[in-house]
């Protein structure tokens, strides 16, 4: 059995970064995890990768070559990749089945995991291989700024739940960037009732009735609750909330974060039950 996040979400929104925060924090647990990188525009990120799709495809070849535009060269990408899924991914996949726990670092187009195929093919393809698979979402914090963007954050977050029909974890991120203590209490769980009457005062009336049935969505699948993190301050410097309170930032604020989104991550994919359960069968062979 594996274990596996693919980490997903717009453009910008921290996906990269929280990567590689990950895996300093599991390097200093010394726990193992191992990254893929699946953007085929990326050339630098601060960790290392034991998979990277450029080695199978780059998009600035497939621009080049096919004149194509960086959207439209990424789709290509990705249905390479998937062509491909049986021979690259397989083959390197085999080196990592046991226990093992991949991080799959995604491009930031949301059409990728809300309506083309290719990252569905792929989870797929991983569950088959034995792997449990959590998607984890991250969006900006700028978007609990105002309820409307509120809103279509998670409408994309629930497309994306919906398409690849994984377990499901959304992370808020950039929290640092938060002024408004009211906001991040307002928007890290909402209430449904709360969301509702913001959005009513914010757009026309006439849009009443789909407001609500925007809302009954997001609730019927219980899905508006995020993780914040922060991963860009660092320790020492000096935090003013919005009441004018000072305060410094200690390692443990920063660490907080990722160590929670992390031990919910592993819980939706049972990451060390398994390991839990041979522990008590062993125990309970040696007993017998
Ligand atoms: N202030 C702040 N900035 C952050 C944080 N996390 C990421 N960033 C910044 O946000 C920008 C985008 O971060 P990335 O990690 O590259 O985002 P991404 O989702 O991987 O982007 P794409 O792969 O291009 O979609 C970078 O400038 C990061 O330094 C954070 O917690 N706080
Ligand atoms: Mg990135």
């Amino acid at each position: 059995m594996g274990y596996a996040q693919l980490v997903i979400g717009p453009a910008g929104s921290g996906k990269s970064t929280y990567c590689s925060s990950l895996y300093q924090h599991c390097e200093t647990l010394g726990r193992s995890i191992h990254i893929v990188n699946l953007d085929p525009a990326a050339e630098n990120f601060n960790y290392p990768v034991v998979m990277y799709i450029r080695e199978l495809i780059s998009l600035d070849d497939v621009m080049e070559e096919l004149g194509l535009g960086p959207n439209g060269g990424l789709i290509y990408c990705m249905e390479h990749l998937e062509e491909n899924l049986d021979e690259w991914l397989a083959e390197e996949l085999d080196y990592y089945l046991d226990d093992d726990y991949l991080v799959f670092d995604c491009p930031g187009q949301i059409e990728l995991f809300s309506h083309v195929p290719m990252l569905r093919n792929f989870v797929e393809h991983l569950k088959r291989k034995n792997f449990n698979v959590c998607g984890v979402y991250l969006l900006d914090s700028q978007f609990i700024a105002d309820v409307t963007k509120f809103v279509s954050g998670c409408m994309a977050s629930l497309s994306a739940m919906v398409q690849l029909e994984l377990p499901h974890v959304n992370i808020l991120s950039k929290m640092d960037l938060v002024t408004s203590k009211r906001d991040v209490e307002n928007y890290l769980d909402p209430e449904p009732r709360f969301l509702l009457s913001e959005l009513n005062e914010w757009i026309a009336p006439w849009f009443k009735k789909l407001n609500k049935s925007l809302i009954e969505q997001v609730d019927e699948y219980s899905m508006v609750s995020f993780i914040p993190i922060n991963l860009r301050r660092k320790a020492g410097h000096k935090h003013i909330d919005c009441q004018g309170f000072t305060s410094y930032i200690t390692p443990f604020d920063l660490l907080s974060g990722i160590q929670y989104a992390l031990a919910q991550i592993d819980n939706c994919i049972q990451y060390g039950e398994d390991a839990d359960m041979r522990d008590f069968d062993a125990d309970n062979d040696d007993d017998a």
